[in-house]
């Protein structure tokens, strides 16, 4: 009997096959990639968050070697479905010159039944050769596809992260939306980049940790199972899917006979069919599915909006069991799940249109081949071979033109990730752009020149304001609740982003700014009385002496035992805490919020003289409410709230022995 195929140069064919579709593919993936990127409304935001991944020294060797062997290994598991398809023809063919033998009987009859049966045998060690490269394939494309998802997965996450601390893009990233009004002032414009507008605004970013976290994953996973497919054979991607169309096409080109319709006889019509049912079904499958892209983009924002409303309570755990604050917790997490839930209605009701569709489709396209070929086996112009081969062609050119259809959903979760990484991508570059006030590095010296802070919305909270600090210097900032103290604190500090002037200060490692809570980092209490230096860069004997001197021995023992020091210490001790940071980073100035409105003034006295006396030329600025402060320093600048201020010495401070 007459195989389908030669089988015997199969292996050689099959190479050549694989080389001139690589580079067909390598081609056609760079080039429409390129297009995609440059031009597409989707393929510009992806590019930005993938593309660096291609391009950097540190891993586009990596990049584009994991992306090759994946190529040529969905194109080796294109060829072995095409070679299965064969393997079918083969197997059925034999199967009836068998039963056309048995049929026949006598010699000749016999003769086929023998052929029948060498060809079944034939198949089937075929199909041992090829079900064992199949395994071995799927399995080392599982591999190296994680490894392309990991590699992918922690650039993406190093990339991200790194990019929205640089800049303190972190913290100002809140006032992104709110600096829209700004955009007309003078001032602002002129720190701001020239290209951006007022109309430029992006509209904010929620739940960063989300985007980092969850959204990196999705593209990352759901990205590259898209373009190369999954493990198994049945997962199309891009790449297999086109792959398939393509050599299937071929087969069914060649299988396919003429059809009358109405008379009229349609040469090649299996071809046709395919191509019409395929396009029509997808193109119904699309507009079903369209608003899925909206709402699990919505889906992904409200699911980290509820998940950050249980961190909150978990967080302030105390402050809300104290107040009994436990129904409007319950009321507020309740109302945030039912938005996650009516928004999952919406995908549901969608999405039970469109699998609906997309499975009657796919169901119908079952039988439909063997519908329409039927007459020809019946009237002997095919056999049952051919018929089988047509069929699986048919099946798998409509599972692979199918692809686009089928993965529309999640073409759609990884449109709403892409969406929501630019946005985190555009919002940190929008951070850094505003505006931050002019520092100077300046060895031991404190200066503010014409200062000018306002609120978001643009209301003067301080006036050009003047202040120069030397070596030993004390300030005090006071001023009614509101006045702007710590929004000074903030400016100066390089977070507020609507303020003016120029600040000379010593250089970043040598200045401390101290909020009213001292941060408080998770691990163990060494890292927590270090930060944000690391514990070992200032050694335990170091943090035990600072620990000791704070007043807090009964903690010397603790250094390495792990808490949530945040939940564990009192605010006091952890005031205290920021208190040793400061004699363990010893700065040349230390701008402190409040830093002693936890502990009593016993303790306040004690803490203030130990700096003055372990370091006197440290340069301090307080804010404070308390008028027991003063006499640790030298000077007391008082803010009005509207834009003015006075600056004035104080006199008979104890501290003033301090350049002494
Ligand atoms: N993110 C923000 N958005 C809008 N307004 C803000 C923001 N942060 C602070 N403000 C406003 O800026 C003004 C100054 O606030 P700031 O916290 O500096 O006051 P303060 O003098 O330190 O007050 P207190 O003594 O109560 O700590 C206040 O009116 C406050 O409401």
């Amino acid at each position: 009997m007459e195989y389908s195929i030669d089988w015997g140069n199969e292996v050689w064919a099959s190479l050549k096959w694989l080389a001139i579709a690589f580079g067909i593919a390598a081609v056609a993936m760079l080039v429409i990639g390129f297009l995609l990127a440059r031009f597409s409304r989707w393929g510009r935001p992806l590019w930005r968050v993938i593309g660096g991944f291609f391009t950097e020294p540190g891993t586009r060797l990596k990049a584009w070697g994991l992306a090759a062997l994946l190529t040529v290994l969905a194109l080796l598991g294109v060829r072995i479905t095409v070679l299965f398809s064969y393997f079918s023809n083969d197997l059925f063919t034999g199967l009836q010159t068998a039963a056309e033998g048995l049929g026949a009987g006598g010699p000749q009859g016999a003769e086929m039944l023998q052929m029948g049966k060498d060809a079944f045998w034939h198949s089937m060690a075929v199909f041992g050769i090829l079900a064992t490269i199949h395994v071995v394939r799927t399995m080392i494309e599982i591999y190296v596809g994680a490894a392309f998802e990991i590699n992918l997965r922690r650039w993406m996450t190093g990339g991200a992260a790194a990019d929205w601390m640089n800049g303190r893009a972190f913290y100002r990233n809140r006032f992104v939306d709110l600096s829209a009004g700004l955009m007309r002032r003078k001032w602002f414009r002129r720190t701001s980049e020239p290209s951006q507008k007022p109309t430029d605004i992006h509209p904010g970013v929620d739940n960063p940790d989300q985007r980092i976290q969850a959204d990196i994953t999705n593209v990352a996973s759901v990205g590259s199972s898209l373009l190369w497919g999954g493990g198994g054979s049945s997962t199309n991607g891009v790449l297999t899917a086109v792959a398939s169309i393509v050599s299937f096409s071929k087969i069914l080109w060649d299988l396919s006979g003429p059809v009358t319709l109405l008379g009229v006889e349609i040469p090649r019509m299996m071809m046709w069919l395919v191509l019409v049912y395929v396009l029509v079904t997808s193109v119904v499958a699309f507009a079903i599915g369209r608003p899925l892209i909206r709402l699990n983009f919505w889906q992904e924002r409200l699911t980290a909006n509820f998940r950050y409303a249980l961190v909150r309570v978990r967080d302030g755990a105390e402050n809300i069991a104290f107040y009994r604050g436990e129904r409007v917790e319950h009321n507020g997490l309740m109302s945030r799940f039912a938005a996650v839930i009516k928004n999952y209605w919406q995908i549901i009701h969608v999405q039970m249109a469109f699998v609906g569709w997309n499975f009657s489709v796919s169901q119908l396209a079952v039988v439909f081949p063997y519908l329409v070929q039927i007459p020809r086996f019946f009237d002997g112009q095919i056999k049952l071979g051919d018929m089988q081969q047509t069929a699986s062609a048919f099946g798998e050119m409509h599972d692979a033109l199918s692809f686009f259809r089928t993965a529309y959903d999640d073409f759609t979760g990884l449109r709403a990730s892409i969406i929501r990484l630019d946005g985190l991508a555009d919002a940190d570059v929008k951070s850094r752009a505003m505006p931050e006030i002019t520092t100077v590095d300046r060895d031991r010296a404190v200066r503010l020149a014409d200062i000018t802070v306002t609120t978001p919305t643009g209301d003067e909270l301080i006036r050009a304001l003047n202040v120069s600090l030397d070596p030993g210097d004390a300030l005090v900032v006071k001023g009614r609740s509101g006045s702007g103290k710590t929004t000074l604190l903030r400016g100066l500090a390089g977070l507020w982003p609507f303020i003016d002037g120029e600040f000379s200060r010593p250089p970043d490692a040598h200045t401390l700014f101290l909020s009213q809570m001292p941060y408080i980092p998770l691990g163990d209490l060494r890292t927590a009385v270090a930060y944000p230096a690391l514990p070992d860069d200032v050694g335990d004997e170091g943090i035990k002496q600072a620990l000791e001197k704070v007043f807090l021995p009964h903690l010397v023992g603790r250094l390495y035992d792990e808490e949530d020091w945040a939940k564990v210490l009192s605010p006091g001790e952890q005031q205290r805490v920021a208190f040793a940071r400061i004699l363990l980073t010893k700065p040349q100035a230390v701008f402190m919020d409040e830093a002693t409105s936890a502990v009593d003034e016993g303790l306040e006295y004690a803490l203030y003289r130990l700096v003055r006396t372990e370091l006197p030329d440290t340069i301090l600025v307080s804010v404070s409410h308390r008028s027991t402060t003063d006499q640790h320093h030298t000077e007391v600048l008082e803010l009005t709230g509207d834009g003015a201020w006075t600056l004035s010495p104080i006199d008979s401070s104890p501290s003033l022995d301090k350049r002494s």
